[in-house]
Formats: structure tokens, sequence, C-alpha cells
């Protein structure tokens, strides 16, 4: 248990305290009777006894469009729930496009900017007309309510028409990113089946020119009940395939200009998207997410916990094979303006991104913990490079940021700016955890749980561990809880997935411990738990000492089983440029991990490779490491991998350096 407070590095100033949308809701709620509230801590402690209310009000504050009111809000409280916003009728795109449909006129809404094209600006108006002019070929192609539509889309203004288009139509909106090989892709889009696959003709990443004429080929081919291929030519130079089946996107657009957006009105829980599981453990689960929890949830989010407004605009550094895609879309409904960045963060250099904050007065950006800690190896200073003024909020995810990455966001961006970790995942869409305006932020620690949001921590016999390290589990009904997997009719594999572990609780596999002023540390995949002699260690607990060595480029920890029944902890380490694994390096190694964690922590072997394996959404993959050691190649998925070599590069470093006898057991060392 973490006893020691850590030092807070950003307060709220008195805007965040008193003019925030988060300061605003909370003076609402007063004014309409749902209580008084001196602080977050109360704040959220009535959102999570008062779930109904809680949702009920958010409701009201954000204004949901809906074209038929609720009759409850919540018909089954039990988990996973049921019943959301029973009775009511809505559409989330409709919901997205508020301001756009209020104000249809040319004030910027999306800004795109990549490596494969020029800059492109879209105004309110030019948005909802080419949404109008989609909706109308995909009408055309016989495209409704409950049919998908799938893409292997750039972060480009194509996929956001698109995905608004298909979801004002009822339809469900799924999407990879065009780095996705042709067997990944089909492992998705094979299990929902879409009626029309969007494709880029090509892109450019890292100064690198990408055709995928031959992989667009391969999935029109290979994907049942396929009718058609919308092209987007993005790549200069590359062209459409020549096949009747796949339709260029300016001719669709232009057989239908003209044509007004339409929203179908369906129930709250209709499906709107469809996100996979990683797929590193077997096929990808098809998570299917409803129009009223995304909806609900990310206004909650992005306009209470981001306080985004209209005159922001947010940038999220992600792929739309990533959830941070969606949740990124959803900034739509509070009136900031959406700046989309596709290609390499650092062509042609780790500047690129800040240089595109400065020149779009970015006010909220948000990029992986990686990212942050490169620049930080990299000794960057983008306060000092870049006019970052605009910049109020900075998110970063995708795995724990190290408390020295706290330090440099503070030295190296100014003290002005409200950091904000949050965790959450695709399971949800969202977060769990997060900051708040009304909450500081310390060192190490994500600020707090989100409003409505019961998270613990649980040991293994589903006890509470009060401030101990444990799994998290959600024990509050959320609305972005899924509304179901695909092809799961009695739900069975669903609730396998989330609340076999504690019966009626959403274990969610994190690793996480709660500090006592209410902030979070994750402390890695509960799956990828380490128990040398028993005692469970959270791999970020490593990462934190290894990876901000300057020697240390990358790492990856893993549990590796030993003949007695026991586990090792074995280091994988990327050395930086320049530097080699040496006896010297491999003790100061050790020397840091005892004095800083503990002895028990201290791994047993250590052996450099060139790169550890990642998801294709840029997380370590522990597990296939760890599945590997163990000898399991039975549902093997290399596919799922962004860098399927690095196993087999493990698999030869591994055999040329097995366990060595042990003396004395771990638990003693
Ligand atoms: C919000 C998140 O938790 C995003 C991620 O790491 O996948």
């Amino acid at each position: 248990m973490t006893t020691e407070r850590a030092e807070i590095l950003w307060q709220p100033d008195a805007h965040a305290l008193n003019d925030s949308t988060m300061a605003r809701y909370r003076d609402w709620l007063a004014r309409e009777g749902y209580g008084s509230f001196s602080d977050y801590g109360a704040l959220h402690q009535w959102s999570i006894t008062q779930t109904e209310a809680f949702w009920e009000s958010l409701w009201r504050f954000t204004g949901v469009i809906a074209s038929r009111g609720y009759t409850r809000v919540l018909a089954d409280p039990g988990l996973p729930p049921r019943g959301w916003f029973e009775g009511a009728r809505l559409n989330f795109a409709e919901n997205l496009l508020r301001h756009a449909l209020r104000h249809p006129d040319s004030q910027e809404c999306v800004t795109e900017v990549g490596e494969s094209r020029a800059t492109v600006r879209l105004g309110r108006g030019a948005l909802l007309a080419q949404v109008g002019a989609l909706q109308g070929w995909l009408r055309a192609q016989g495209v409704g309510v409950g049919d998908r539509v799938a893409g292997v889309v750039a972060n480009t203004h194509e996929a956001l028409v698109a995905m608004l288009a298909t979801t004002g139509l009822g339809a469900i909106w799924s999407s990879a990113s065009p780095d996705f090989g042709t067997a990944a892709i089909l492992d998705r889009f094979g299990q929902i089946r879409p009626k029309v696959l969007l494709t880029v003709t090509g892109y450019r990443y890292q100064g690198r020119d990408h055709d995928r004429g031959a992989q667009n080929r391969a999935l029109a081919a290979a994907l049942p009940r396929l009718e058609r291929v919308l092209s987007i030519a993005l790549l200069p130079g590359s062209a459409h395939p020549d096949d009747p089946v796949f339709v260029p996107w300016e001719q669709a657009l232009a057989a239908h200009a003209g044509a007004l957006p339409e929203f179908v009105q369906l129930p709250p829980d209709h499906p709107v998207y469809i996100l996979y599981s990683s797929g590193t453990t077997g096929v990808p689960k098809c998570i299917v997410h409803g129009a009223a929890g995304m909806l609900l949830n990310h206004s909650k989010e992005l306009l209470l916990h981001a306080d985004l407004g209209p005159g922001d605009s947010l940038c999220y550094f992600t792929t739309t094979g990533w959830m941070m895609w969606n949740w990124m879309a959803s900034a739509l409904l509070t009136g900031a303006r959406l700046v989309l960045y596709d290609g390499s963060p650092a062509q042609p250099s780790l500047e690129r991104l800040w240089a595109l904050l400065a020149q779009e007065r970015v006010s909220h950006f948000g990029t992986s913990a990686k990212y942050l800690g490169n620049c930080r190896k990299q000794g960057l200073t983008p306060g000092a490079e870049h006019d970052l003024a605009a910049l109020r909020v900075l998110f970063s995810t995708g795995s724990p940021l190290l408390a020295e990455d706290y330090d440099w966001v503070y030295e190296a961006l100014g003290r002005e700016l409200m950091l904000s970790s949050i965790s959450g995942g695709t399971d949800i869409c969202g977060c769990f955890v997060g900051g708040s305006p009304l909450v500081a932020v310390r060192r190490g620690e994500i600020p707090c749980r989100l409003l409505g949001v019961d998270v613990r921590a649980f040991d293994p016999e589903g006890r509470d561990t009060e401030g101990a390290r444990g799994e998290l589990v959600c024990l509050s009904p959320l609305p972005c809880m899924p509304v179901g997997f695909w092809d799961d009719a009695d739900g069975s594999r669903y609730r396998e997935a989330y609340f076999s572990r504690f019966p009626g609780v959403w274990a969610h596999g994190d690793f996480v411990e709660f500090t006592a002023h209410g902030g979070a540390i994750i402390h890695g995949r509960a799956d990828a738990t380490l128990n040398p002699g028993g005692v469970r260690i959270g791999t970020a607990e490593l990462y934190r000492q290894v990876e901000t060595l300057p020697e240390i480029a990358d790492s990856l920890v893993v549990g590796a089983p030993l003949p007695d029944g026991d586990v090792e902890v074995l280091l994988l380490v990327v050395m930086a440029e320049g530097h080699a694994l040496d006896a010297a390096m491999i003790q100061t190694i050790r020397q840091r991990i005892r004095a800083n964690a503990s002895p028990r922590h201290v791994p047993a072997r250590i052996l450099a490779v060139s790169q550890v394996p990642y998801t294709r959404s840029g997380k370590k993959v522990e597990l296939a490491v760890a599945r590997m050691l163990r000898g399991e190649t039975g549902d093997d998925n290399a596919h799922a991998l962004a860098n399927p070599e690095a196993l087999a590069e493990i698999a030869a470093v591994l055999a040329a350096a097995p366990p060595r006898p042990r003396a004395t057991p771990a638990t003693t060392s």
C-alpha cells in the first residue's frame, strides 16, 4: 500500500473550480435539487450511490436529443446492466452532430493533417453535406438498420464521415487501421460480415509509401456477403482497383450530392460500434457497444472530465484500430474542433506532433504514455521550442505513465497543464479512472475514479483490498458496458469474459492500487502479474525502474516457469542506440530494482533483444511470451501482433540462455 502522499504537480485554478463544465454541472445539480457537493469526492460518492439519479442528471444536463423520452433510467441495475433509458428513441450521430445541425455554417470542425496528403479543413456545413451524400450512397447499396459498414481506413475525415453516415442510418460501424495485415482484418471483419467495406488505396508512414491494392482485392474476395467497396484515394499516385465492386469515394458522394443527413430513431441500446479484443489469445472478441451508452459516457468524459467545449480543439494521436479513435470522434458533441493526424509521430522527428499542436492551436492533446516517455528520453523541451499557449489538457493512456514522465511533462510543457492519465479500454470504449478539473494531479498517480464509476481493487478471494494492490473491478452498472458480443445470442461469452471471475462484478483484468486520497496506480495486466515465490508483482513495477534508465529503450518482463513449479522473473531489454547489455549494465539494472522495488523483484535473467512484441494498438504483449515459455502454441495468433517477428527472436535468445539451476528458492532471494 502506498502510504506517503505523492507530490502535487497541478492544482485546479479558479477557472477549473468555478467555470469548468464539471464545476457548472456541480452547481446545476444543486440548483436542480439533486444535492450539494463540497468537493469532487462528495460528488463522486453521490454518483455511485445514486446511480440512476446520476445518469439521468447527465442526460438532462448534456441535453441528449431524443425523439421520444425514456420511461425509466435503468430496468435492471444488476451486472451486466440491462435496459438503460428504456422507452427512448434517439440517434447517436444526430447527437454527435448537434452543433453542426444547429449552426450548419463554415466554422471549421474537422482539420486533417497527415503524411499522405495536404491538409483538409471541413466546416460544419461541409461535414453535414458529406454525411448526407454518403448516406444516399449507402442507402443505394441497401445499407439499413443493423447492417455493418467496416472501414480499413486511415485517421482522416473520410473515416469520420463514414462513421457518422453509418450510425445515422442505424447501421453499425467497425474500423481497422490500414497497417493491419489481411489475416488480422479477416479475423475481425470476417466475423461481422459487413455489407460495405471502405479501403484506402495506400498510405504514407514515416516517409514510406504503402500501396494497399493487393490487400484490398484480397479482402473484397474473402469477405462473405460484401456488396461494395468504397475506395479512398489517400496516397497520391495509387489507383483504385480496376473492379466494378470498388467505387471511388468522390464518385459515390457526387452521385448523391445534396442529400440531407438522416437520423434513424432507435432504442437506446441499438449497436453503433463493434470493437475487438487484441486477439493475442485466439480470434478477437467482437465487442458490441450501444448508442446511449457511448453517448452518455463519452459526454461525461469529454464534457465534464476533459472540460472540452466550443472554442476548444482535440487532437488524439490514434489510428482507427484503437478505441481512442471512437472516443475522440465523440468530441464533436462538445462543439470542439477535431484535429486528426495520420502518420508517424516521429516523421521527421518527435517534434512533429508538438509543432502540429502549435500550428493548429490545439487545446487538448492525447497520446500514449510511450510517446511521452520517448520525448523525455530524447530530452525534448516542446514548451520552449513551440508556442503551446493554447494547450490546457494533456491525456496519456495505452500503458501506465511513469512518475518520471509526470516530471517531464511539467518541466517541459509548463505548470498550467492538466495532465490526465486515463485508463479503461476497448471493453467499455472509455475510462474507469482519469483526471477531473476539480482534482489535483499527483506525481505518478491517475487523479481519480470517474463519476458513476465504483472501481475497487479485489484480492483473489473477491475482497476489497482497501488500499493494497489487487484486481481492478467495477461494482456499479455503467451504460458503456457492452450490449453484448457479436454472435453470442445467449450472452454466455460476454458474461464469461467479465463476470465469471467474481460473479455479479465486472473484472477488468488490470492490477491496480487505489491511494488514500482517491488516486489510482495501475501496475500492469492482472494476467501478466508475476508470482515468484508466491508474491504478486505487477509488471509495471519493473518497467518503472528499467525504462527510466537512459541506456534502455524498451523492455518486457514475464514470469518464466521453473521445473520446481515456481516462476522466475525474466527481463528482456532493448538497449538504446550506442549501448550494450554487458555485465556492468546488468548489475546496474539489478541494483536499481533491488533498491527502488524490492529484492523479490530482481530478475533472475536479463537478456537483450532487438524488439519486444506489441499489439496493433501499441500495447506490450507479455502473455505471448509467457505462453511461449509455457510451451503453449495451440491458438497461437501471431498476426494479432504488430511485430510477430519479435517472438521468433525471443525464442532464439531464450534457447541460447536457459534458466540456471537455483541453489535457493526465489522467496529467500
Ligand atoms: C483508455 C484506455 O485504457 C486506452 C487503452 O489503453 O487501451
